[in-house]
C-alpha cells in the first residue's frame, strides 16, 4: 500500500481549521510543538490545539495512533478530540479544553499536596478512565499527575502530553527511549519479559499507585535520586509506601500497597481496583469542585 493512503478517517483535509477555530491564547511551548487556547466560531466550544508541522510520514503515522486512541477512546474520564485537520503540511488536533489543567501544576500553584478525600474521588475517576482504556487495549504508559486534568466542574479526565504516540495493536512504540522513570513499573524497566504480553497494561497500575504518592506528598518517590540510578532502585527495592502512613487512613495505603506489587501478574487490574473500599462508590466530587475553586481564586489574586 502506499504511504500515502494510510488517511485516517478522523482527519478533515483541505479544510483550514482557522476558518472555523479562532486561537485565543497560548498553554505553553511543549516539547513537541506549540499547545493553544481555541475557540470555535459557531459554537463558541473552547478547544487546547496542538499544531504540528509534518515533516515526514513517520511523523504523521505517529499522530494518526494519537488521532485514532482519541477518536475511538470516548469516556467521561478520557480527554476527548473534538476534531483534526491536516492542511498545508500542518496537522492540527482541537481537544476539549480541561479549564483547571492538570494536577501537578495544581498542587504547585495551591502549594499544597490533595486531602485525602480529594484523592479517593481523583483515584475512582482514573480507574475508571484505565478500565476502559485497557478495554480499549491503549495503555496510557506515562500516567503521572501531570497527565491528569480537571475541567472547571471538577471532572477528571486522563491525558497524555507525551512525545510520543501510544502503541496500540498494530504499532509498536516508535522509539525505545524512557519516559519519566519515577513512574515507572519495575517490568517495564526490565523491558524484555512483559512486554506485549497480557500483563503490560497492569504496568499502567503500578503508575498510578506511584500517581497517588504524588497527589500525597507532591513528588514521586525518590524523586531526589538521579533518573538513572532510580533506574535501578524501583527494581531492586521494596515497593514504595507513603512517608507517614498515621496521617492517612490504613485503606489509602492498603490500595497503594496493592497496586505496588512488583509482580504485574499478582497485580490487580483497574476492574478489580474498583471493588476496593478505598474507593468503591465513591463518587463525590465536592472536595475536588472546592480544590478548582480554590486554583482559581489563586490565580486572580496573583
Ligand atoms: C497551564 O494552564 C493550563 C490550563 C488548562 C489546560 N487545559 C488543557 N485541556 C486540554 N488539553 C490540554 C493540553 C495542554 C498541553 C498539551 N496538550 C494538551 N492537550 C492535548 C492532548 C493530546 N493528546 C492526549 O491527551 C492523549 C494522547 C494519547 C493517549 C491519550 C490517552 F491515553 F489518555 F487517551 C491522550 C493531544 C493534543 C492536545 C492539545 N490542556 C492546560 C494548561
Amino acid at each position: 500500500v502506499k504511504k500515502k493512503d494510510i488517511w485516517s478517517v478522523n482527519i478533515k483535509r483541505d479544510e483550514d481549521p482557522l476558518a472555523i477555530w479562532t486561537i485565543t491564547g497560548e498553554l505553553g511551548d511543549g516539547a513537541f510543538g506549540k499547545v493553544y487556547k481555541a475557540e470555535h466560531k459557531e459554537t463558541n466550544l473552547l478547544a487546547a490545539l496542538k499544531q504540528v508541522e509534518i515533516k515526514s510520514e513517520e511523523d504523521l503515522e505517529d499522530f494518526i495512533v494519537e488521532i485514532n486512541i482519541l477518536a475511538e477512546c470516548k469516556h467521561r474520564n478520557v480527554v476527548g478530540l473534538h476534531e483534526a485537520f491536516y492542511h498545508n503540511g500542518t496537522l492540527s488536533m482541537f481537544i476539549e479544553f480541561c479549564e483547571g489543567g492538570a494536577l501537578d501544576s495544581i498542587m504547585v500553584d495551591l502549594e499544597k499536596p490533595l486531602s485525602e478525600d480529594q484523592i479517593r474521588f481523583v483515584c475512582h475517576e482514573m480507574c475508571e478512565g484505565l478500565a476502559y482504556l485497557h478495554e480499549k487495549k491503549v495503555i496510557h504508559r506515562d500516567l503521572k499527575a501531570g497527565n491528569v486534568l480537571l475541567t472547571i466542574d471538577g471532572d477528571v479526565k486522563l491525558a497524555d502530553f507525551g512525545v510520543s504516540a501510544k502503541n496500540t495493536k498494530t504499532h509498536q512504540r516508535r522509539d525505545t527511549f524512557i519516559g519519566t522513570p519515577y513512574w515507572m513499573a519495575p517490568e517495564v524497566i526490565l523491558c524484555e519479559t512483559l512486554k506485549d504480553t497480557p500483563y503490560d497494561y497492569k504496568a499502567d497500575i503500578w503508575s498510578l499507585g506511584i500517581t497517588l504518592i504524588e497527589f500525597a506528598q507532591m513528588e514521586p518517590p525518590n524523586n531526589d535520586m538521579h533518573p538513572m540510578r532510580v533506574l535501578i532502585k524501583i527494581q531492586k527495592s521494596e515497593p514504595p509506601k507513603l512517608d507517614a502512613p498515621s496521617r492517612w487512613s490504613p485503606m489509602f495505603s492498603d490500595f497503594i500497597a496493592k497496586c505496588l506489587v512488583k509482580d504485574p501478574e499478582q497485580r490487580p487490574s483497574a476492574k478489580d481496583l474498583l471493588e476496593h473500599g478505598f474507593i468503591k462508590d465513591f463518587t463525590n466530587k465536592k472536595p475536588l469542585k472546592d480544590l478548582i475553586n480554590e486554583a482559581k481564586a489563586e490565580v486572580v489574586e496573583e
